[in-house]
């Protein structure tokens, strides 16, 4: 019989991150399987986007290991506080989108080079290639026709579409989604769902996801997590987590936020 099970794509084995005196994640273990979507819901300072951060290498951690694709963050021998060159921090980082609550598109470049700037500088394509892929990116998040504007004549949530088209042009093995609709007016939150959901279901890319929004979650995720201290208290299907939560806390925050 042959084994289908696939190895992880991402594995965090026994991390410990602290900032100072305070410990965020203490001995932290998670596993996520390639194409899978999994959702990071729990209380404000549980951790959840340092996880995420974690992972775009935007922060180093003190103990434990993690791998993506089997590439290990940690380098044998290197410097904290990355333990890690910043060669192999970029390598790692070229395989990771990040799509953060505040857009930070770049102001002075048009739409369509802000998709294909990254492309070209870190992947080396021609520019040509670039904007093909950057049309294409556009076209998949409804912004074909604003390719020529500036982020400033964008709405918020079309900033945060061409951001994720910026994530996608680079075409990483994970998404990560760090709140991508909570600086947002409440009127364009759908429409920056509906990309992701779109993505979620129609791509086999791997997504992790931190977002209040729990209706969202439920209908994009594999796997919903609740964070708390730290810790994983719960995972399972978004179906399980969101009608038949098990732990206290769970129960406790998903009360508080559902009402
Ligand atoms: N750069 C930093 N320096 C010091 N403490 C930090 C730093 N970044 C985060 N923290 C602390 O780490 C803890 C976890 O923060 P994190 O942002 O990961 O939580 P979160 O679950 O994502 O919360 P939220 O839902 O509010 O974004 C919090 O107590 C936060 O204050």
């Amino acid at each position: 019989m042959t084994d289908n099970v696939k190895p992880p794509l991402i594995q965090f084995a026994g991390v410990t991150k602290r900032f100072g005196a305070l410990t965020v994640l203490d001995n932290f273990n998670f596993e996520v399987a390639p194409g899978e979507k999994v959702t990071l819901i729990g209380p404000s300072g549980s951790g959840k986007s340092t996880v995420l951060r974690i992972l775009m290498t935007l922060e180093p951690f003190q103990e434990g290991r993690l791998t993506l694709a089997g590439m290990d963050y940690h380098e044998p021998g290197a410097a904290a506080p990355f333990r890690a060159s910043e060669r192999h921090l970029r390598n790692i980082r070229s395989h990771v989108g990040m799509v953060f609550q505040s857009f930070n598109l770049f102001p002075h470049m048009s739409v369509i080079r802000n998709v294909a700037e990254a492309p070209v500088r870190v992947l080396g394509l021609s520019r040509d290639e670039a904007q093909a892929r950057a049309v294409d990116l556009l076209a998949l998040v409804g912004l074909a026709d604003k390719k020529d504007h500036f982020p400033s004549q964008l709405s918020g949530g079309q900033q945060q579409r061409v951001a994720i088209a910026r994530a996608l042009a680079m075409r990483p093995r994970v998404l990560l989604f760090d709140e991508p609709t909570s600086a947002l007016d409440p009127q364009l939150v759908g429409e920056v769902l509906a990309v992701i959901r779109d993505l979620a279901h129609e791509h086999d890319l791997t997504m992790l996801l931190v977002t209040h929004e729990m209706r969202f979650a439920r209908e994009v995720s594999d796997r919903v997590c609740f964070f708390d201290k730290g810790q994983i208290c719960e995972q399972g299907s978004p179906e399980a987590i969101f009608t038949a939560p098990s732990h206290p806390r769970t129960c406790e925050f998903l009360a508080s936020v559902l009402g």
